[in-house]
């Protein structure tokens, strides 16, 4: 025991400069252990803590972070611990603590019935305050701005006003089924454009004729970016907030990333959002959400221009990817397994015939097709980790403590792959869905919340607004894609090639593009789907 004496005697021997590294050193960890045990919470601060959900040890300082960081196997440990721990567990990443909610009931009970308090977004330093300057909607905490900016985009999405965007969609529909029969080959971009061209149009005013189109270049930019710096685990600073207070330098420079990713996005929304305003003033303007909003004076209800500008944006970043995707993935489904393919041609054929494209009135008889497009939700929700919430106010679930500040995360992983309600959940079959009789917007307000179909459109105050423009897009497609064309997977001198199942890097499930052979069912329905293209081309005067 006379190590630490005998080091306190060479240190009073040292001259005072040769003992400054020691002392330096000594200083460095004192500061680095007083900031973790000022930026986490324990027992010793809350005895409430006591209480918190179980869940699985992490470790000192970094809690949760390292199975947490990979977004790849997020899911599969979201779905694990779900199993061990039960239907509300804990994890911990640094000082913030991670609600995880995994059965439909706790998301009944706290997202939704306690809306007012677990509906704000935690803190991301990079993410939200610096890449986005505060405006992305998605990302925005719950507050007096953000009530503002969700009244806009409910006004412009509700069931209501969304019907009114059908014909877009109709149209847009009839280019994709023709540059699907004339170049199948690009079924994933062309399915691409048509989302963007729906959701640019109802928001600006104008189309998107080709996936070449200068303006995609520029939106898909942008989602580049919030691709990147949205990943967790990208950029420590979002999982650990408080480093936003020490040197950016240590941490990948995510300040000044941060500042390139917003100066770019800025530009590219404020460039349309300015050109929206001129046309405006011309008398140019083409009926749109932008040109409404805009006379509208947002200005009057605290909205600047940068915000303005963002939240017309936020609409493109929100609904034209995430749409692809899906249409996207339910092709990838449909390679896949062919009697799905089967048994929806038989319903269409019997519901719509050979003469003429289904639309929206067939709907409510073409159940099959609602199923396909549940189960695809059901077996890939948007992204790869959960959506996260934050709670506003501590609060208790069934004895457990959950603090104020903690992220709460929608576990669709585990709630969608629950076995006990989707028997073999990992195989895609629609005909579970066979019964549920109603649109994804309606079971998201059911009261039993195990009648709900799937959670993959969120809950609660933040639940998507574009619902009813999403759901009505996967409608029309898929059942006009699947009444026209045969889809199988590709043969290459006799060689079947299997579609790669993987999803593109990053935090949303977005497929990767993958092998797949398109063709049409006859020459009937080729002629159809070329009389309606060309009918209503004839009448778009910007082509
Ligand atoms: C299949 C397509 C889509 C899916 C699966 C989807 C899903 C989601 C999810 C899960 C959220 C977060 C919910 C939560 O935090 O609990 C969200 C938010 C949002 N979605 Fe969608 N969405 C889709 C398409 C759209 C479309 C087409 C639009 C616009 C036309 C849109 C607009 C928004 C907006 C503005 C938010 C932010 C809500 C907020 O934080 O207040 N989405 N969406």
């Amino acid at each position: 025991m006379e190590f630490p004496a005998v080091q306190l005697l060479v240190l009073h021997n040292m001259p005072w400069w040769q003992t400054l590294p020691i002392a330096l050193t000594i200083s460095i960890i004192f500061a680095v252990l007083c900031f973790y045990f000022w930026a986490t919470p324990s027992v010793l601060k809350d005895y409430r803590r006591r209480h918190l959900p179980p869940g699985p040890k992490g470790l000192p300082f970094l809690g949760n972070f390292l199975e947490l960081s990979d977004s790849e196997v997020v899911r599969i440990k979201a779905l694990t611990w779900a199993k061990h721990y039960g239907e509300v567990f804990y994890t911990k990443v640094g000082g913030a603590d991670y609600i995880w909610l995994s059965s439909p009931k706790a998301v009944k009970q706290l997202m939704d019935k306690k809306s007012s308090i677990y509906s704000s977004r935690p803190p991301q330093p990079l993410a939200q305050d610096v890449a986005s300057a505060g405006r992305r909607q998605l990302f925005m905490a719950y507050g007096p701005r953000y009530r503002t900016v969700r009244k806009i985009s409910h006004a412009l999405l509700n069931i209501t006003v969304s019907t009114g965007y059908q014909p877009v969609q109709d149209l847009e529909s009839k280019q994709l089924m023709y540059d699907l029969l004339n170049d199948p080959g690009h079924f994933y971009d062309h399915n691409r454009r048509y989302s963007a061209s729906v959701i640019i149009t109802i928001t600006y005013g104008h189309r998107i004729p080709s996936w070449d189109d200068p303006l995609v270049n520029k939106i898909y930019s942008v989602l580049a970016n919030v691709q990147l710096f949205a990943t967790p685990g990208v950029f420590m600073v979002d999982s650990f907030p408080s480093l936003q207070y020490l040197p950016q330098q240590l941490f990948g420079n995510w300040r000044s990333f941060g500042e390139a990713c917003c100066a770019h996005d800025s530009a590219v929304y404020l460039e349309l959002w300015e050109n929206l305003k001129k046309e405006v003033a011309e008398g140019k303007a083409n009926p749109c959400f932008c040109k409404d909003f805009y006379e509208s004076n947002p200005e009057k209800i605290g909205i600047d221009n940068l915000q303005a500008a963002y939240q017309a944006g936020g609409l493109v970043e929100a609904g034209s990817e995430t749409t692809s995707a899906f249409l996207n993935t339910i092709l990838l489904f449909l390679t896949l397994n062919p009697d799905v393919v089967r048994k929806a041609q038989e319903e269409l054929d019997m519901v719509v015939g050979a003469e003429r494209l289904p639309t929206w009135e067939d709907e409510v008889k073409l159940p099959y097709i609602r199923a396909i497009i549940k189960e695809t939700l059901r077996m890939r929700p948007p992204n790869k980790v959960g959506m996260h919430h934050a709670i506003t106010e501590d609060d208790w679930y069934e004895g457990m403590f959950i603090p104020k500040g903690s992220y709460i995360i929608l576990n669709w992983w585990a709630i969608n792959y629950d076995p006990e309600r989707f028997e073999s959940p990992n195989q895609f079959k629609p005909e579970r869905y066979l019964g549920y009789d109603l649109p994804a917007a309606a079971y998201i307000n059911c009261a039993d919340p195990y009648e709900r179909d799937h959670v993959s459109y969120g809950a609660g105050r933040r639940a998507c607004p574009g619902v009813h423009v999403a759901e009505r897009s996967l409608f029309i497609n898929i059942a006009r894609f699947l009444w026209a064309f045969k889809i199988s997977k590709k043969v290459i001198d006799g060689t079947v090639i299997e579609p790669v199942e993987d999803m593109v890097p990053g935090w949303l499930s977005v497929p990767q593009k993958f092998d797949c052979d398109i063709r049409m069912r006859s020459e009937g329905h080729a002629k159809v789907i070329r009389d309606a293209w060309l009918d209503v081309k004839k009448g778009l005067k910007d082509e």
